[in-house]
């Protein structure tokens, strides 16, 4: 639905250039809320503004639901007009709400439909629809000041549906939000990805949303894009650091053995869905003798199932431990055997 390739911007000033996007390759499916997750200054606010244009990008191409958005971005009348109407049907949502304080909610929401010359009836009709849609419709008469953080958003929210969008674009739209308002919020989003069959790029800092409501996630770093996927595959990734921040371990599952335990094999076992049900660790057990020492386990859901991970440290050599790491893959469980020295998958 969101394809970019080659996308790169760089910033100039004087003689200093800043390279906020880099080679960015990035594929949003349809109907997915994909998140894009990085530390300050990685370029994710660079990359959604380039996503809608807002930002021109210095090369590479964005195509949005099959129009190649880059490709209207000439100086050409008709080309713009296009742009304009492309732009209609991606709706963005910001961190600071960005509302018109002199209006009411509703005209707020009424905004966009008298930009796009819809009559005064009809304006009416489909603010009242959206604002009945993000739980507002006995706020219309209000002025933003009179309303709360999650509320104001609610209304951007409405206000970003008004051209009937096919993608919506939410820069840190929680960030500003206290934790339960941010819930509310992305609840809110996750059913309207649900109900209206919107497709969601959402950027945030905060690898919490991502777990809340993503199916996909890309991380950022220095402008590019250092790794990207659905959150399935990349939790049964043992290389994957987008899993390992949504689900650290970290102190907890490692340990020094003393010389007299001999060779020790530290295994970390992933498991979705049904698998945490099984009683795999006592089956190993027994099945083969073998005494198992948990270092550190944690069970979440994210994207709406349940991911369990376990750390778990075996007697023995790699070697000594090929059959039992047969035995829990055959069981469907992702297993990841650590080096040792730096707890890092082998
Ligand atoms: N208009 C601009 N002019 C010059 N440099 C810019 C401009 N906008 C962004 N940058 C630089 O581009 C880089 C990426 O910035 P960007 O705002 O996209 O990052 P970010 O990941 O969204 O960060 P944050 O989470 O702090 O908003 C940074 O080094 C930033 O200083």
């Amino acid at each position: 639905m969101i394809t970019t390739k080659g996308l790169t911007k760089v910033y100039r000033s004087g003689d200093r250039e800043v390279r906020a996007l880099d080679d960015v390759d990035l594929h949003v499916r349809q109907g997915e809320v994909f998140g894009v997750v990085g530390t300050s200054g990685a370029g994710k606010s660079t990359l959604i503004r380039c996503v809608n244009l807002l930002e021109r990008p210095t090369s590479g191409t964005v195509t949005v639901d099959g129009l190649e958005l880059t490709a209207l971005s000439g100086g050409r009348e008709r080309a713009g007009r296009e742009l304009r109407e492309a732009r209609q049907r991606i709706g963005m949502v910001f961190q600071h709400f960005n509302l018109l304080s002199s209006r009411t909610v509703q005209q707020n929401v009424e905004l966009p439909l008298e930009i796009i010359g819809l009559d005064r009836r009809e304006r009416r009709r489909k603010a009242a629809e959206l604002l009945d849609l993000v739980g507002l419709a006995d706020k219309a008469r209000q002025y933003p000041d009179q309303l709360s953080g999650g509320q104001k958003q609610r209304v951007g929210i409405a206000r970003a549906l008004a051209g009937d969008p096919k993608v919506l674009l939410s820069d840190e739209a929680t960030s500003a939000l206290d934790p339960e308002t941010t819930r509310s919020i992305l609840k809110l989003l996750r059913e309207l990805n649900q109900q209206l069959g919107l497709t969601v790029l959402l950027i945030t800092h905060e690898m919490d949303v991502i777990k809340s409501v993503c199916d996909s996630a890309a991380l950022m770093r220095g402008g590019r894009v250092v790794e990207s996927g659905r959150l399935t595959d990349l939790l049964a990734d043992g290389h994957s650091r987008i899993a390992r921040d949504l689900f650290p371990l970290g102190d907890l599952g490692t340990r020094t053995a003393a010389p007299e335990e001999g060779e020790h094999t530290v295994l970390e076992i992933t498991f979705q869905g049904d698998a945490p049900a099984q009683p795999f660790v006592s089956q190993l057990a027994r099945t083969y003798q073998i005494d198992i020492n948990i270092l550190g386990a944690a069970v979440e859901t994210i994207a709406g199932r349940l991911v369990g991970r376990m750390r778990v440290e075996l007697p023995g050599s790699h070697t000594d431990n090929v059959v039992p790491i047969g035995y829990l893959r055959q069981q469907g469980l992702q297993v990841d055997v650590l080096d040792p020295s730096n707890g890092a998958a082998a």
